[in-house]
This record gives structure tokens, C-alpha cells and sequence, in this order.
């Protein structure tokens, strides 16, 4: 018999721990617009996502599109600044983010689910009010930071087997208000108000590096404070790890940040020995292990 079909059942088997472990956890999974790539990486993406589910963990997609917005405001001949990660958002800028997150690449997503077989609604965070926002600094004009969630929609469309993709584009307090969510900050923000068993972040980087350019593969929050502090986490990482560390005061278990770009990361961190990328999670003892090497 071919030996590839042998090593196939086999890894079949030795996942069976995790599929256990993981049997109807809730696991948020964003999606960085650098980690989205092609069409073939789209569906594997995708079909990562539809397998999560036939075994029985609900993945709730929360997306970004950084990528996506820049070439569209670059055909419009709008500049776009940056500020400690995050996009300086005017009025203009706002709806082409709304259009390109909540349309083109909301909508890709939930079509490359459903044409690998699972069910994928897309939502943004104005759905159910779902994330509701204050501007963030007054400096970044539309962007929000998320201070009332609503999940209720999410649990709902997870128990009818729904697989929930939402763009993090959210509602103010105001009527008519519209802000641009960084993605991290929704998804940690999603994460944290639905207790997640996991957060992953898929990005365009195998995990968070140590001084020496290492990929640090488990990391406690005081040690990202200290790597944010003297300067190791820098630019976008710095958003990322404190989404990480918010998360895990709200309750979620485990945050671990991975690359994107690495054929099937979310099957090989969840239900895999080897898991993949940077581990964050706090030193106290848990009851239940949920991990493969707790
Ligand atoms: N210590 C670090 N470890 C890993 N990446 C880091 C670190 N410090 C800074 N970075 C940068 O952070 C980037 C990831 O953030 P970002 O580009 O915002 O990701 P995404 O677009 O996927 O949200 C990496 O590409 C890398 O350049
Ligand atoms: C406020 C802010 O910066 N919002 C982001 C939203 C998209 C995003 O986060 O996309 P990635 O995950 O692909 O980086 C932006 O305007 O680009």
C-alpha cells in the first residue's frame, strides 16, 4: 500500500486527543489581510475553516483588509497616514473602508467557505450592533475602539452551524456613526466578550521573535510587556500582543499568534503536537488542560 495513505490515517489518529480536546470549543480566528494571498490560499484557508466545524469546534472568522483598502484609496487618490499601527480615518476614508471590509472581502470569504461546503454568513460589526464604538484618539479621526459588545448574534449563528465572518467595521453611539476597527483590536475584542478557548492571529510572520530573531513558541504576558517595553515587539507586533493581552484578562484561554501564509496553521496549532507559532497565555495552573503540551 502507498505509504503516504498509511502516514495519512495515522495522523488521522494521533489528532484524535485534540479533536477531543477541542470538541465544542469556540475558537476566533482572524484573518490578517497579508495572510489572506490567492485564490488557492483563500480556499485552503477556508477549507480549514469548514473542518474545524465538521469536527465540532465553532471557528468564528473576524477579517482584515489593510492590503485591499490601500489599493483602493490608491486608485481614488486618497493618502492614507498611520499612527502606532492603526489608519488615520477622515470621512472619505471610512466608507471606503466600510465598501472594501464589509463588501469585497467580507464576501470573498463567506463565498470561499460555502464553495468548500460549510455555511458562512458575513456580518459586520454593525449587525445586531454587535461591536459598538468611541472614537478611539481623536488624532485617528473615524477609528473605533469597541466599548459595548453584543454576541448574542454570534452564539446564534454558531448553534445553527453557521460559520459567523465579520468585517470589523462597527456602529457608534451616535446614529449614522461608522468607524474603522483595527482588525486585531475587533477580533481580541470578540474573543474576550465570547470567553474564546483559543484567539489565533494569523499574520505574515511564523510568530512573535525574541532579541535574537528566535520564534518564541510560548510566551507568558509578563514577557511581552517587558519585549514591548524594551523595544523587541515593535510596529504592527505592538497592536497584535496587546489585543493578546487584553484577550486574556477578558477570559480567553490561549492567544497564539501564527502565520497565515503556512498551508493548513490553524489545523496544525489546534490539533497538532507540534502547534505552530507563539503561544501567549498567563502561568497559572489550569484545571483542565487545553493545550497540547499543558
Ligand atoms: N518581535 C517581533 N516579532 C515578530 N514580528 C514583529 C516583531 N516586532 C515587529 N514585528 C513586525 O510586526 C509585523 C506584523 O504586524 P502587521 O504587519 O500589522 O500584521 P497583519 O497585517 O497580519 O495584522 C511583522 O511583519 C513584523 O514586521
Ligand atoms: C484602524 C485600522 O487601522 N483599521 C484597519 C482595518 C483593516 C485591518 O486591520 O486589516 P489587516 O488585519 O489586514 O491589517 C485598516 O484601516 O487597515
Amino acid at each position: 500500500m502507498n505509504r503516504d495513505w498509511i502516514a495519512t490515517a495515522r495522523t488521522l489518529a494521533e489528532a484524535l486527543p485534540y479533536l477531543q480536546r477541542f470538541s465544542n470549543s469556540l475558537v476566533v480566528v482572524k484573518f490578517g489581510g497579508n495572510a489572506m494571498g490567492d485564490d488557492d490560499a483563500m480556499a485552503e484557508f477556508a477549507r480549514d475553516m469548514v473542518l474545524m466545524r465538521q469536527v465540532g469546534v465553532n471557528p468564528v472568522v473576524v477579517h482584515g483588509g489593510g492590503p485591499m483598502i490601500n489599493d483602493m484609496l490608491k486608485k481614488l487618490g486618497i493618502v492614507s497616514e498611520w499612527v502606532r499601527g492603526k489608519r488615520v480615518t477622515d470621512k472619505a476614508t471610512v466608507e471606503v473602508v466600510e465598501m472594501i471590509l464589509s463588501g469585497l472581502v467580507n464576501k470573498r470569504i463567506v463565498q470561499a467557505i460555502n464553495d468548500e461546503g460549510g455555511r458562512a454568513v458575513g456580518i459586520s460589526g454593525k449587525d445586531d450592533d454587535l461591536m459598538v464604538c468611541v472614537a478611539d484618539d481623536p488624532e485617528l479621526g473615524f477609528v473605533g475602539r469597541p466599548v459595548e459588545m453584543n454576541v448574542q448574534v454570534i452564539r446564534d449563528l454558531c448553534a445553527a452551524g453557521i460559520i459567523p465572518v465579520i468585517a470589523p467595521v462597527a456602529t457608534g453611539m451616535a446614529d449614522n456613526e461608522t468607524f474603522n476597527v483595527n482588525g486585531d483590536t475587533a477580533a481580541g475584542a470578540i474573543a474576550g466578550a465570547l470567553k474564546a478557548d483559543r484567539l489565533l492571529l494569523l499574520t505574515d510572520v511564523p510568530g512573535v521573535k525574541g532579541k535574537d530573531g528566535e520564534v518564541l513558541t510560548q510566551i507568558t504576558p509578563e514577557q511581552v510587556r517587558e519585549m514591548i517595553a524594551d523595544g523587541t515587539i515593535a510596529g504592527g507586533m505592538i497592536p497584535k500582543t496587546e489585543t493578546a493581552l487584553a484577550a486574556l484578562d477578558q477570559g480567553v484561554r490561549a492567544v497564539v499568534i501564527l502565520d497565515g501564509r503556512l498551508p493548513n496553521a490553524s489545523l496544525l496549532e489546534l490539533f497538532t503536537e507540534h502547534g505552530a507559532g507563539s503561544i501567549i497565555r498567563s502561568t497559572a495552573p489550569r484545571v483542565t488542560p487545553t493545550h497540547p503540551d499543558e
